[in-house]
């Protein structure tokens, strides 16, 4: 489930009034999502996404409006917020903050091919090269810090192999990363997985969920990517998509050498950072409502395939 504040028709009629957008003609709940509550709006005009903000800092909405808008304005396939006839993006809806987003075409890819790869690895680099240029500010919320702050509460629930895997692997972050300077930064997604991609066909329509957003390295976004949609089951990497999205991505914004120094570990790091933030979903803080929680062993096993077998060789970036 994902809506865990219903509306009503009336409501959204309502709400809709002060947009230029047409009046309601269906309402619907999205079924899919975590976090928010979302609902498939039609007017008489158009297609748009309704979102109430369930949880997280309701201070950090204006960075992600900002955001999502920056990129739209710079033609990336992202829901730019649809602002009301007086130019404001965030309201409140059933008392929770609400955003209007246009309803952009596709669906999750789950088994991507390689022209998805391709297409995704070419739109995360021009994004990343737009993205330098972003003037706003959010600190990587699971960045080396948090992972350093909180892999301490979920010890006590892991193997003691377990339990040494994960503090080893802290202190090789914090060696490998204290001996490199700082990496290219930007604006980043946080979390592109590939249910938060929408395709139609080959044609990447959109990119949505950017509430992970932040500004930080931007080979963090990058190595998130690789180990969800280039892993095989096995959690090994699977060398086309890893090749196709790579290829594309340094066609538009090549990697420096201290990123490709570092990528292994920067694959690795990404890896404990969702095995600990699903470790934390199910033994410390788990969700209100009734949603079963992402499998922690997943990538676990994407952690210890890439600490068995290092990473695949960075195809070079096209002269
Ligand atoms: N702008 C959009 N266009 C089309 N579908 C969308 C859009 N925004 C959200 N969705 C749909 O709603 C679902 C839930 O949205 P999402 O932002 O991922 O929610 P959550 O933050 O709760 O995970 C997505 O998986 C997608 O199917
Ligand atoms: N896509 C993530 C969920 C979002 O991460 P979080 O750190 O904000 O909980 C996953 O698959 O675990």
């Amino acid at each position: 489930m994902a809506v865990f504040t219903p509306l009503s028709d009336a409501q959204v009629a309502a709400f809709l009034e002060s947009f230029n957008v047409g009046t309601l003609t269906t309402l619907q709940g999205v079924t899919g999502g975590t976090e928010n509550s979302t609902f498939f709006v039609t007017t008489d005009r158009r297609e748009l996404v309704l979102t109430l903000f369930e949880q997280g800092e309701h201070e950090e909405l204006p960075f992600f409006v900002d955001l999502l808008d920056y990129l739209d304005e710079h033609r990336l396939p992202v829901p730019g917020t649809i602002h009301d006839r007086e130019g404001i993006a965030l309201h409140s809806l059933a008392e929770k903050p609400a955003l209007l987003f246009p309803r952009l075409p596709g669906r999750h890819p789950d088994a991507p091919n390689l022209n998805q790869c391709q297409a995704l690895g070419d739109t995360l680099g021009r994004m990343h090269v737009i993205s330098q240029h972003f003037p706003g500010q959010r600190p990587n919320p699971r960045d080396l810090h948090w992972i350093r702050a909180m892999h301490h509460k979920v010890l006590t629930y892991l193997s003691p192999d377990d339990q040494n895997l994960m503090k080893d692997e802290v202190d090789a972050f914090e060696s490998a990363f204290v001996e490199h300077p700082v990496l290219p930064q930007g604006a980043l997604h946080g979390d592109l997985f590939r249910d938060n991609t929408l395709f139609e066909g080959d044609k990447l329509g959109g990119i949505i969920d950017f509430y992970n957003g932040c500004t930080g390295d931007l080979l963090f976004d990058l190595a998130i990517v690789i180990n969800d949609w280039a892993t095989q089951d096995d959690g090994h990497l699977n060398r086309e998509r890893h090749d196709a999205i790579l290829q594309a991505y340094q066609a538009r914004r090549p990697l420096n050498a201290d990123e490709r120094a570092v990528w292994p570990v920067m694959l690795r790091m990404t890896a404990l950072r969702y095995w600990l933030s699903r470790l934390l979903v199910v033994y410390v803080d788990p969700p209100a409502h009734d949603l079963t929680p992402h499998d922690p062993e997943r990538f676990r096993t994407i952690l210890k395939s890439r600490l068995a077998h290092g990473a695949l060789p960075l195809p070079e970036a096209p002269s």
